[in-house]
């Protein structure tokens, strides 16, 4: 057997072939089955994405209507789901919400039908459809209110924002979210992304895949960023807090939270997307004062990080345009989870296509040939 180097967050190795999406990360390129972000952010919709991403080319214009009618009559969840999710403490996580309901799911179409194609279109409709509900429905159960039924004639990201608080949302505000779900929904093979594809290979149901999926996404080094984020920002308060904040960081050795990449050694293409989306919430809706400390800040890394490849990456504008639409900070880690549900099925699929066990091997580094010692004798 051939004997490898051990590389610790196996970086540089290649843990599948997949053909969904491609990262350049010395020119800060993304592109989603060869389209590049920048165009799809601009001209496509969050579904056709998912739908680009899931079944490898553009639908036609039937295609997505057919998808979209069919996500849109799949919105409503069991109200055994609801009454499980009622008994959730309030003062518990949106993501463990999440990631509970989402493997819960599975309790109800636990088939796994894996060679059917109507089991595999019938589970990606289902969790892109419902996610977003159960996002909602938590976030009023836990304020003590009813979840709000969704509207079948708003669209995806409208309806979603409309459940947050019975209000439609400005068209702006929705297209703005929808983008966002188009900039979060993939990443070749993030730390998510290869949970969903290592729980896929055992061949259990996409539910299972996804809640594995959505409790890795959950961690503050990945998608979890975005929540600590807004967190920073309130804690340096002020652009004069900006300097220190930082060499401190630097001095005791954390993370800066919503910089650095593994892939990227330049600003992350999406979070220059997302900044340009603040600005137009700004303009439209008023100043954020946190926007100011955000540029101070990138400046300020940049002086002393660049060197080094530290640059935002897109967990640090995601927050602010989350924050000026009105959404509480912890559910900015779950919507990231809205959207990359797409890109987690994306890669179930590709995985069951040709599928092996995950099976990687370790370097042991323990005892031998250790004797039992008896309790009374340690
Ligand atoms: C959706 C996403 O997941 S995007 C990423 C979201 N996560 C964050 O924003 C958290 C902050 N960033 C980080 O922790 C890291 O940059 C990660 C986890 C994203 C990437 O981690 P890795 O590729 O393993 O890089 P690693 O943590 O080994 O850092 C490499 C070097 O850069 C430094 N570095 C990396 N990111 C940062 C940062 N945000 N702040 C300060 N220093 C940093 C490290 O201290 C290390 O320095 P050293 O070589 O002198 O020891
Ligand atoms: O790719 C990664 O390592 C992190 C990630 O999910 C992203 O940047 O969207």
């Amino acid at each position: 057997m051939m004997v490898c180097e051990y590389k610790p967050g196996l970086e540089g190795i290649p843990a599948a072939q997949s053909s969904i999406s491609y990262v350049d990360g010395q020119k800060g390129i993304l592109e989603y089955r060869g389209i590049r972000i920048e165009e799809l952010a601009e001209k496509s919709t969050f579904l056709e994405t998912a739908y680009l991403l899931i079944w490898g080319e553009l639908p036609s214009n039937e295609e997505l209507k057919a998808f979209e009618h069919e996500v849109r009559y799949h919105r409503r969840i069991k109200y055994r789901i609801r009454d499980m999710m009622k008994c959730f403490p309030e003062s518990g996580h949106p993501m463990d919400a999440l990631q509970a309901s989402a493997a819960a799911l599975g309790l109800f179409y636990s088939l796994r039908d894996l060679h059917n194609p109507a089991y595999i279109r019938d589970s990606v409709v289902r969790l892109i459809a419902t996610i977003p509900t159960m996002v909602a429905a938590f976030q009023l159960m836990r304020k003590g209110n009813d979840p709000i039924r969704p509207r079948d004639d708003l669209d995806y990201s409208a309806n979603f924002l409309y459940m947050l608080d019975e209000k439609e949302p400005d068209p702006l505000m929705a297209r703005i979210f929808d983008i966002c779900l188009i900039l979060q929904v993939e990443h070749t093979m993030n730390a998510s992304t290869f949970s969903a594809r290592v729980t896929a290979s055992t061949l259990t149901d996409p539910y299972a895949v996804v809640a594995s999926a959505v409790g890795t996404l959950g961690g503050p080094l990945h998608g979890g960023a975005n929540e600590e984020v807004i967190q920073m920002l309130e804690k340096i308060g002020s652009v004069e807090n900006v300097r220190p904040y930082i060499e401190d960081c630097l001095q005791t050795k954390s993370k800066i939270m919503g910089f650095g990449h593994r892939v990227y050694k330049v600003k992350d293409p999406r979070a220059t997307i997302l900044q340009g989306l603040a600005e137009q919430l700004f303009e439209k809706f008023g100043h954020d004062k946190f926007y100011d400390i955000a540029l101070e800040m990138e400046r300020v890394v940049e002086e002393k990080l660049g060197s080094k490849g530290i640059y935002p990456n897109i967990d640090f504008y995601s927050g602010l345009v989350y924050r000026k639409m009105g959404i509480p900070t912890d559910l900015f880690t779950p919507i990231f989870a809205i959207a990359r549900v797409a890109g987690w099925l994306a890669h179930w699929k590709e995985q069951l296509a040709e599928n092996r066990i995950f099976r990687p091997t370790q370097v042991y580094n323990g005892l031998h040939e250790v004797t039992y010692t008896p309790i009374d004798k340690r």
